[in-house]
């Protein structure tokens, strides 16, 4: 079994690495950028309950192009949302259709983008719910908890089950991965606020005037949703459907009936403020302006996460990483002109 990364980035060398400790031959696809640094530092996965393997530099089958996806019997997608359509291409040029491909990003797109552009291919849909971080020294770090998911297809789904159970990495097949992805998306709609604070999450969430920022964008995608008949589940110790309410709470309740919400490693940022930092094309078209889009399909107004995808483009368009808006001034370009309107 090989199992190819393409897109090695955050997700995608923690996922390999997990498997490749386990004993699976895996090879790395990404930027000149991690190149170096694994060529350097070699690999280290590490997660909050202890997990923490090394791989020396020659241990680590990191390309920058696509030829080693000839080999390939799974290929796990972990590019951005924005790259996946070059993902497929890639993948057309030098994988075999017998190649299990998976996407393991987020958004609801994804998967089906991947589908459009590669005929004849398998494709399934996965969700990680937990936070990975690329720390120095190569070494990427999970910082939050719960399983992955995966999309319950024929008997394509077991082998992924097999592979990242023994790798000790929790996983669950659903046949319902359309709502699941779209119950990670409402929580993703942090993603965008927290990269607009510039705060670790933790900090950024321990803070009431945010954490009303981030209840008024999931209550609206919630209701968004709602509108377009879709059900969100629940995938992990949070009720989608509360969490509007459970964030607007004042700290000492919040601290009480949140603690799964507040889970996180003190150093932990949501994937979108890394994307600022580093000068690259976020995901906030994929995610904020997903309900957006939704909101119009089905006529319902959506202006705090239009608002929210305005903020993001303009940091995005000035290229100098987080804006830093302080709680205040997030919750007045947010939320005021919504009081006044
Ligand atoms: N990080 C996290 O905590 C979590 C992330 N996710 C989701 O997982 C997905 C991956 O996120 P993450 O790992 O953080 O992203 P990263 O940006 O860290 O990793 C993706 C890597 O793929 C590279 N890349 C882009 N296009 C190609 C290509 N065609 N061929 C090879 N490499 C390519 C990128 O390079 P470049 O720098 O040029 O863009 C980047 O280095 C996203 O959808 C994200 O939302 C989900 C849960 C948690
Ligand atoms: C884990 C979580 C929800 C927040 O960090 C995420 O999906 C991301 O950073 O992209």
């Amino acid at each position: 079994m090989r199992v190819v990364v393409l897109g090695a980035g955050a997700v995608g060398c923690f996922l390999g690495g997990c498997l490749q400790a386990s004993g699976v031959k895996v090879s790395y696809i990404g930027r000149q950028r991690i190149k170096n640094i694994v060529t350097e530092f070699g690999l280290t996965v590490s997660d909050w309950k202890g997990r923490l393997v090394s791989f020396a530099p020659e241990a680590v089958d990191y390309h920058k192009s696509g030829e080693c996806l000839t080999y390939a019997d799974i290929i796990l997608v972990t590019v951005k949302s924005g790259d996946t359509a070059s993902a497929a291409k890639t993948i057309k040029e030098y994988a075999s259709p017998r190649a299990l491909v998976v996407s393991f990003q987020n958004g609801v797109c994804n998967s089906d983008v991947l589908r459009a552009n590669l005929p004849g291919f398998k494709v399934l849909s996965g969700m990680i719910p937990f936070n990975v971080a690329e720390q120095p020294g190569g070494r990427f770090h999970s910082g939050t908890e719960g399983d992955l998911f995966i999309e319950e297809l024929d008997d394509a789904h077991r082998s992924l089950l097999n592979l990242f159970q023994g790798a000790g990495v929790g996983i669950v097949a659903r046949s319902d991965m359309a709502s699941v992805q779209w119950s990670k998306l409402v929580l993703n709609l942090n993603n965008s606020i927290n990269a607009l604070s510039g705060l670790a999450l933790k900090e950024q969430l321990m803070d009431r005037t945010y954490r009303q920022v981030v209840s008024a964008a999931t209550a609206e995608g919630l209701t968004v949703l709602k509108a377009a008949g879709i059900t969100p589940v629940r995938t992990g110790k949070v009720v989608p459907q509360l969490v509007p309410h459970v964030l607007k709470l004042p700290n000492f309740m919040f601290l009480k009936v949140a603690s799964a919400m507040i889970k996180i490693d003190e150093s932990a940022r949501s994937s979108m403020q890394d994307d600022l930092r580093l000068g690259r094309r976020t995901e906030v078209d994929y995610l904020n302006g997903e309900i957006v889009k939704l909101a119009a399909r089905v006529g319902v107004e959506a202006p705090v996460n239009s608002r929210i995808v305005d903020l993001l483009k303009a940091a995005e368009a000035a290229g100098r990483g987080s804006p830093k808006m302080s709680a205040n001034a997030l919750y007045t370009s947010v939320l005021k002109p919504a009081v006044k309107a």
